[in-house]
């Protein structure tokens, strides 16, 4: 069995629709008008033990929903949901044992009293043995850098000490699987990079299964292999995030600096499909010898490229670029990649 199982998981919340303005509450309180809002349309989702899973979408695509379902904070409306065998919503504290949980935008942590002292409080809660428990705070503080904060209570902590806290404190009791909804939100490129480190080496050394929701696509290049997108609560993607890449990343633009200008370069490619030649300062006197040409990686090499470069002009430099992954996922998201697009390439949901 999977670590993670759902089966047509639905959410629906039903929302109150007021007319605007002070007439529209009062008339609310006389006459109450509903809709309901479908945020998880029937989700199949299996993960299994020790994957890292990317789970990203658009604001309101139903990431937040999904993930308070599996932690059992909200029952769903509908479908089938189990995680390490149990149906969190009628099993919430063996669930809890089972589970940890950082929230970017808030603290587990007690706020007037020291981070020790919150692990400490959270040890007895989760009956942590006393072994465990020092093997775990030795390891975090020293992957962390926790003794520098240790000793001061969440309120006076930075957004990034807090963070590494509220990490510690969710994996303090070993659990199977952690949800980490946007753990590197409003930090800095140092800590951002301690952070993902810890979680590779929670995921490494313990097995610790990941499900990750973010907006930062640098988190997911760095963390996860597996990429899973949802949109108006469905999931539209489902897989590798090199398929992706490879799937969706056809274009590639070679940057060159040439010895002596070509004038008419793109006449060199006009049998090639789908090429566009550009020049990054058309203005300056040597724009003909610093040439970028954007070409479909299904219709030509690199190599090609240049070979027909070199013909005319020797090649002193050059790059190829790819789009990013922030940039796929944008063009998902945006609706240039559809979820009929995604599925001809035999990954995506239908
Ligand atoms: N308690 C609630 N009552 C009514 N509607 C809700 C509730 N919680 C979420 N929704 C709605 O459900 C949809 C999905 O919300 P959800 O928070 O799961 O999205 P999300 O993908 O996590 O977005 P974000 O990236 O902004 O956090 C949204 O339209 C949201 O307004």
């Amino acid at each position: 069995m999977s670590l993670i199982e759902t089966k047509g998981l639905q959410k629906v919340f039903r929302q109150a629709v007021k007319d605007p303005g002070l007439a529209g509450a009062i008339k609310h309180l006389f006459v109450q008008k509903y809709r309901d809002k479908h945020a998880v349309e029937g989700i199949d989702l299996t993960i299994e033990e020790g994957e890292t899973v990317a789970y990203v979408g658009p604001n309101g695509a139903g990431k937040s929903t999904t993930i308070k379902m599996l932690s059992g904070v909200l029952v769903p409306s509908g479908g089938e949901i189990r995680v390490d065998g149990l149906v969190p919503y009628k099993q919430r504290m063996e669930n809890a044992q089972r589970i940890g949980a950082v929230f970017g935008q808030r603290t587990q942590l007690w706020w007037d009293i020291p981070v020790r002292e919150s692990l400490n409080l959270l040890k007895d809660i989760y009956q942590v043995p006393d072994y465990t428990f020092k093997q775990n705070l030795d390891m975090f503080t020293e992957l962390l850098g926790m003794d520098q904060f240790l000793h001061l209570s969440a309120r006076k902590l930075s957004l990034g000490q807090r963070m590494q806290a509220d990490l510690a404190a969710a994996l303090l009791h070993n659990p199977k699987i952690v949800y980490l909804d946007e753990p590197t939100i409003g930090l800095d490129v140092a800590v951002k990079h301690r952070i993902r480190d810890f979680i590779k080496e929670m995921n490494r050394t313990k097995g610790t299964t990941m499900l990750l929701t973010t907006h930062d696509l640098g988190d997911i290049e760095d963390l996860c292999e597996r990429l899973i997108i949802i949109d108006h609560g469905r999931i539209i993607y489902d897989g590798k995030l090199q398929e992706v890449k490879d799937a969706f990343a056809r274009e590639r633009t070679i940057h060159t600096q040439l010895s002596s200008p070509i004038p008419d370069a793109e006449e060199l490619f006009r049998d090639l499909p789908d090429i566009y030649v550009s020049r990054p300062d058309e203005s300056a006197a040597d724009a003909n010898v610093m040439l970028s040409i954007r070409f479909d990686r299904f219709h030509c090499t690199a190599s090609d490229i240049v070979k027909r470069l070199m013909n005319r002009a020797e090649v002193v430099d050059f790059r190829i670029d790819e789009p990013s992954i922030e940039e796929i996922i944008r063009r998902v998201y945006e609706g240039q990649l559809d979820s009929a697009a995604l599925s001809e390439s035999g990954k995506g949901i239908a």
